[in-house]
């Protein structure tokens, strides 16, 4: 099947409340100048990276929950990430996981002050008609650093006044040295603990203090995992967010316009799932 083609299919994917946009080119995307400031790390090999607008007319006010941004390195690599804060005038913050190549290895190799990096305007991913704050329940089903798009639907709705939405985080990981931006999660579950929940699925143990952490300790996400933690399967008012690697997205929800896997299993419909690709 071409790109084109393929491109063509998931703009065509338009059913009952989302709409996704597909992967239309670049040439939609405005590049503007921006100054890389400082990277901290976030687990061994994820770092949080923050950059500022050179033009400062140039940075968007607000950051719409779970948009996307195309970087463009010093030497011209392209990829998109997610902004993992929104309300930063002026600066743009990524987790970004050090592949040792591509984009992320280049990026890694940057000092603070390094110049020649662009980054477009924040664009939304996915295209809602529905707001997402006022669902009953969201599942956020997410793995490693797709917990990036996920992050951001979780602070913005649950800092919402008037959302009563109640939110459960499914999260899998290495290990516990592998969860993203964990000091961020337990401080959000800490504040908001009637309406957040968050399982954690480890699949090695590498420490015993995992455990006070989680049942789910030397397990990969599966089937018989999400049927025990999940409820709802067929309430419109109930939603599905996945993001994480593609096998774990297709064990979970299929694939973009293949709609399977473990929530197809447990009659989750399929207007009820949003699949980050
Ligand atoms: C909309 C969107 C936004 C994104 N934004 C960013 C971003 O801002 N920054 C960034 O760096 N990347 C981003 N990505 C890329 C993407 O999230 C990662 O490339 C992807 O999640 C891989 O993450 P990882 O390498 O940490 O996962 P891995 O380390 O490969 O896997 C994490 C865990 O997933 C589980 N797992 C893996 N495969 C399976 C399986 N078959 N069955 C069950 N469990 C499994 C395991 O527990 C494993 O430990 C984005 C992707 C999308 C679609």
């Amino acid at each position: 099947m071409t790109r084109e083609i393929i491109v063509e299919r998931k703009k065509a994917i338009i059913w009952k409340g989302w709409k996704f946009k597909g992967h239309e080119g670049d040439d939609m995307f405005g590049l503007f100048d921006v100054k890389f400031i400082e990277r901290t790390p976030l687990t061994h090999n994820v770092d949080h990276y923050k950059f500022s607008y050179n033009n400062l007319d140039e940075a968007p006010k607000t950051i719409p929950i779970m948009s996307r941004v195309l970087l463009s390195t010093p030497e011209g690599q392209k990829r998109f990430f997610t902004p993992i804060f929104n309300e930063d005038e002026g600066y743009i913050h990524l987790a970004i996981k050090n592949y040792g190549r591509t984009v992320s290895g280049e990026l890694a190799q940057l000092e603070p002050g390094a110049e020649g990096i662009m980054i477009s305007k924040p664009t939304q991913h996915i295209k809602h008609e529905v707001p997402l704050k006022t669902f009953k329940l969201v599942y956020l089903i997410g793995a490693g650093v797709g917990i990036a798009p996920l992050l951001g639907y979780m602070t913005s709705c649950l800092k919402e006044v008037d959302s009563q939405t109640k939110i459960k985080l499914i999260y899998a990981n290495h290990s516990e040295k592998d969860i993203v931006l964990k000091q961020e999660l337990d401080e959000l579950k800490k504040k908001y603990s009637d309406r957040l929940e968050i399982v954690h699925v480890l699949k090695t143990q590498v420490d015993e203090s995992e455990e006070k952490i989680t049942k789910y300790v030397g397990f990969r996400l599966n089937k018989e995992i999400l049927s025990k933690e999940m409820k709802g399967a067929g309430d419109d008012d109930v939603k599905v967010f996945v993001c994480g690697p593609q096998p774990f997205v297709t064990m979970v929800s299929g694939y973009a316009w293949w709609y399977g896997g473990a929530l197809r299993y447990l009659k989750f419909k399929r207007s009820q799932v949003l699949i980050f690709y």
